[in-house]
């Protein structure tokens, strides 16, 4: 009988590997085509030995059953994966636009209709995500993708509090921390609402509203909320209340995932399509 899409057993050699989209910690990504379909697809390869000595293969099995059940237009489409005697393979949604962050790098800072269309389409992933159960993503710039129409997607696969993002969070940057993360106390999805705030205000300032030289000056500005917004660039008064709406020390505090899709700065700024035509 015709197996379903996803109970085909994929291998390597059903794919045509293209260019190396760029190289995370845990192994590269690949350009790639499905020769039968033609489909483009990204190929991630994560090598076996690394995720053992990292201790990630159970939650990495954990995060790709929990991503490939999951369908929304902002979410990157995990289709499948397979592995052969050294190598893991992810079979992924190509983001023809490549990284967010390296787009924020080269304009130093979004304008405020870009930053309100993508911070829209966040919290409608994000609303999604949360119906599903799912918390905590780790939706700092690194992790976000640009489609081929300027749509974004979230591609990192930290879903649940225990994924390796977590660890890379506690080796990687602290600035998205939320206060209960820092100071160890429990946390729920309350802390995606905090991580948007963040977004939004590097979106708009170009850099994350606690950041510091030193983790413990970084630590103590997020548990004090020590949030100050610089004169330039110019950043609108409305930008400003959403912002400091999202980032309220008390989670249950802070504005609801619907309401920043009420918010006027949203309502006035973001393109109803969720798409930034420039
Ligand atoms: C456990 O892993 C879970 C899956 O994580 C990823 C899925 C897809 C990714 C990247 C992912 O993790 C981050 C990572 O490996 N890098 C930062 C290096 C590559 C950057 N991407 C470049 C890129 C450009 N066009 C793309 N279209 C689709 N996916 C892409 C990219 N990358």
């Amino acid at each position: 009988t015709q197996h379903s899409q996803e109970e085909k057993r994929w291998v390597l050699s059903d794919f045509d590997v293209g260019k190396a989209l760029g190289r995370g910690k845990f192994g590269h990504v690949y350009l790639a085509r499905e020769k039968r379909s033609n489909q483009i697809v990204a190929l991630k390869v994560l090598f076996k030995n690394q995720l053992k000595q990292s201790q990630v293969e159970h939650q990495l099995r954990r995060e790709v059953e929990i991503q490939s059940h999951l369908r929304h237009p902002n979410i990157l489409r995990l289709y499948g994966y397979f592995y052969d005697q050294t190598r893991v393979y992810l079979i992924l949604e190509h983001a023809a636009k490549g990284e967010l962050y390296k787009e924020l790098q080269r304009c130093k800072h979004f304008s405020e209709r870009r930053s309100a269309t993508y911070i829209a389409s966040l919290a409608r992933a994000l609303i999604y995500l949360h119906g599903k159960h799912v918390i905590h993503r780790d939706i700092k710039p690194e992790n976000l993708l640009v489609g081929a129409q300027g749509e974004l997607k979230i591609a990192d696969f930290g879903w649940s509090v225990h994924t390796f993002n977590r660890r890379r969070t506690m080796c990687g940057t602290l600035d998205y921390l939320p206060p209960e993360m820092v100071e160890k106390t429990e946390h729920d999805y309350h802390v995606d609402i905090w991580s948007l705030g963040i977004l939004c205000y590097e979106f708009l300032y170009g850099l994350p509203p606690f950041e510091a030289k030193e983790h413990s000056e970084t630590y103590r500005r997020i548990v004090k909320v020590d949030l100050k917004f610089p004169s330039k660039p110019f950043v609108s008064p409305a930008a400003k209340d959403l912002i400091s709406q999202m980032l309220v020390k008390n989670s249950a505090h802070r504005l609801p995932l619907h309401k920043v899709l009420e918010h006027p700065w949203i309502v006035q700024n973001a393109d109803p399509s969720g798409v930034y035509r420039g």
